[in-house]
This record gives structure tokens, C-alpha cells and sequence, in this order.
């Protein structure tokens, strides 16, 4: 997944179109979205996927409600902040189950969280454990808690990992990273990366560069 965190449609589109076929799917998250809207949403997902990464963390009627605007945007991925609690979870859970097709996710601990690597694993895995129970179909965490949050919460569980990083790349504002070979090896189902991609100096050639570490990673 590349993180479409660009100012406008204009740079949007282009970034989707210089990157076509390496990509099957595109975020969308609160920079895009608050300038350009659902049309945007629908431009790229006339072409692609779209995980609209906006992170509803509201009373839970609130939520609810926006996960159902976001089923009627045809969002193929959807997420909420595991951190709203139970009741929340579960009324989005809910409202999701309108649109069978849309897969709803709940972040636990932000990848930029200072936290100590060893307790962002437990928190992340209970507020894991929370989203399965609730009826969520994964979480969003760092790769470093991937695989143990697979074991605990089955295998179709889904596992979405940004904080993607490689060679000699600045980290940035990120903590908890992972190269993608890493990310394969530890269950990640989804990488999100942005500016490894999306600042590149070639996108194009940065996202092959990254799809070749996961097929590697795949083949051994
Ligand atoms: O825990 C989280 C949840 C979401 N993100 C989002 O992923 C991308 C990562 O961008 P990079 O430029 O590759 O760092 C960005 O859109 C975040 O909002 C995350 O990083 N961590």
C-alpha cells in the first residue's frame, strides 16, 4: 500500500499513474482527504484499491456512523483507533456489516509512539485481542508485534504494517520499523509505505526496489 500523503489531487493522481501496476493499493489519509474529499476517494479507486486511514476515535454512535459513510464511499479498508475502547470497536464492527466487502481495522499503537518497544507488544496485542472480540477484521501495528499478534488472534486476522523502512533511509517521525523482507518474515499481510515512495526521487523505481525485498523475503 503507498501512502498517498500529498496536498492534492493533482499530485495524487499523478503519483497513482506513474506507479500503475506496482501498486494494488492506495491510502488515502486525513492530508488528502480533508483538501479533496470523496471524489478523490472515487478517482482512485476507479484504478486501485483504497484504505481510507482516517482513525475514527469518537463516541461510539459517532464512529458508527462515519464507518457507515465510509461503506457508501465504497472503501475497500476502513480503520478506527483501538485506543476508543470496547463499545466502539463494536458498533463499528456493526455498522460494517453492511458492507460485506469492506474491511474494517483498528489501529493499536501508532509506529511514531515513543512508547518502550516491549510495552507497545503487550499493548498492542490486547487492543488486538479487543478487535478480534469486537468483530474487526485486524489491526494496524509495527512489524515487530505482527507475528505474535497472528498467533494469538488466528491466521486470517489481518495485519497491516506502516513504518516501512530500508538501506540507509531516515527514519523520520517513525519508531517501531522494519525493512520489508522484515515485514514479510514477521506476518505483516499489508505494508503501507509513504515518503520511501512517495519523496523518492524516482517512485517508480523505489516501489520495485521494495517489492523486490517482499519477494525475496517470500522465496526463501
Ligand atoms: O501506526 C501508524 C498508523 C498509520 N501510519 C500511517 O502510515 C503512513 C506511513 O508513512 P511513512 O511516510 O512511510 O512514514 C502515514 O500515512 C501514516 O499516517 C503510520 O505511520 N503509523
Amino acid at each position: 500500500m503507498v501512502a498517498l500523503d500529498v496536498p492534492d489531487a493533482g499530485q495524487a493522481l499523478a503519483l497513482r499513474d506513474q506507479l500503475g501496476d506496482t501498486v494494488g493499493w492506495f491510502k488515502i489519509g486525513l492530508r488528502l482527504f480533508v483538501a479533496e474529499g470523496p471524489q478523490l476517494v472515487a478517482a482512485i479507486g476507479a484504478t486501485h484499491k483504497v484504505f481510507l486511514d482516517l482513525k475514527f476515535h469518537d463516541i461510539p454512535n459517532t464512529v458508527a456512523e462515519a464507518i457507515e459513510s465510509a461503506g457508501r464511499l465504497g472503501v475497500d479498508m476502513v480503520n478506527v483507533h483501538a485506543g476508543g475502547g470496547v463499545e466502539m470497536l463494536a458498533a463499528a464492527a456493526k455498522a460494517a456489516e453492511a458492507f460485506p466487502d469492506m474491511l474494517l481495522i483498528a489501529v493499536t499503537v501508532l509506529t511514531s509512539d515513543s512508547m518502550p518497544k516491549e510495552q507497545a507488544a503487550v499493548v498492542a496485542l490486547e487492543r488486538a485481542q479487543m478487535a478480534r472480540d469486537a468483530g474487526l477484521d485486524g489491526v494496524v501495528c509495527s512489524v515487530h508485534e505482527a507475528a505474535a499478534i497472528k498467533h494469538a488472534c488466528g491466521p486470517h486476522f489481518i495485519t497491516v504494517t506502516p513504518g516501512i523502512r530500508w538501506g540507509d533511509q531516515d527514519l523520520q517521525d517513525q519508531k517501531r520499523v522494519a525493512d520489508p523482507a522484515g515485514a514479510i518474515r514477521g506476518g505483516s499481510d499489508y505494508l503501507v509505505v509513504g515518503r520511501p515512495i512517495i519523496k523518492a526521487a524516482d517512485p517508480r523505481a523505489a516501489a520495485l526496489e521494495a517489492q523486490s525485498m517482499m519477494h525475496s523475503a517470500l522465496c526463501l
